[in-house]
């Protein structure tokens, strides 16, 4: 049983002809996008708009109409994955990278569905490192403001040398041992200077679409 491809497939049930649809960023919603496509070809009427350069491609690949955010004020809905949720909807996001895209789309959609397996659902976020987009420019003095903030920071690195997003900024995978607020985690890191971003995401999930081994679904809202 592939619980991403459960989940990612299931959450194709709230999108309706004539949607603007937000395409999250990751190996979960990578079903969404992919049953989407199908659902497009068979005549659904709808635009998304990618939250990453990956999510862009294979949308532009399974035929998906896109929409630039230039053109819109909001969407009808965005689905995208996560690397952590609590029973309050709150969620850690960016392992892979998207973030920023992700919580900008997120932030004017009028409905969020999250899609998960369930070795994603914990009691207290943290368990995975906090992803924190910040500016090139700086990185050492960011790492060390955030450090301040309770946290082991490591810049993200592929081929060994710094991970760039999208956007061109780096990013700190910051490991807090738990999260306990992160209303007010979120808001201290965004203060500082050089973070363009961080992954929690509170108040912003409507519904978490969480697929189980044994091929149950749990829906958390
Ligand atoms: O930056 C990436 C996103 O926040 C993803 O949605 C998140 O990392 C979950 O990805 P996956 O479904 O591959 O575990």
């Amino acid at each position: 049983m592939n619980s991403k491809k459960l989940a990612g497939e299931k959450a194709v049930q709230y999108v309706k002809d004539g949607m603007i649809i937000g395409l999250g960023t990751g190996s979960t919603v990578y079903w969404t996008i992919k049953k989407l496509g199908e659902l497009v070809r068979d005549g659904l009427d709808i635009r998304g708009i990618p939250t990453s350069k990956n999510t862009e491609e294979l949308a532009i690949e399974e035929g998906i109409p896109l929409i630039s955010l230039s053109e819109i004020g909001q969407l009808d809905i965005t689905i995208d994955g996560a690397d952590e949720v609590n029973p309050d909807l709150q969620l850690i996001k960016g392992g892979g990278g998207a973030l920023l895209r992700e919580k900008l789309i997120a932030s004017i959609s009028k409905r969020l569905v999250i899609v998960v397996d369930e070795s994603k659902c914990v009691s207290r976020l943290g368990r995975f490192p906090l992803p924190v987009e910040v500016t090139p420019f700086g990185v050492e003095i960011t790492s060390k403001q955030l450090q301040v903030l309770g946290c082991t920071p490591k810049l993200r690195t592929k081929k060994d040398i710094p991970y760039k997003t999208d956007n061109g900024n780096y990013i700190l995978d910051c490991s807090f041992s738990s999260i306990s607020e992160p209303i007010e985690l979120t808001n201290k890191i965004n203060m500082l200077p050089g973070v363009v971003e961080n992954g929690l995401f509170v108040n912003m999930a409507e519904i978490i679409v969480v697929a189980k081994k044994d091929g149950h679904i749990d829906y958390l809202q």
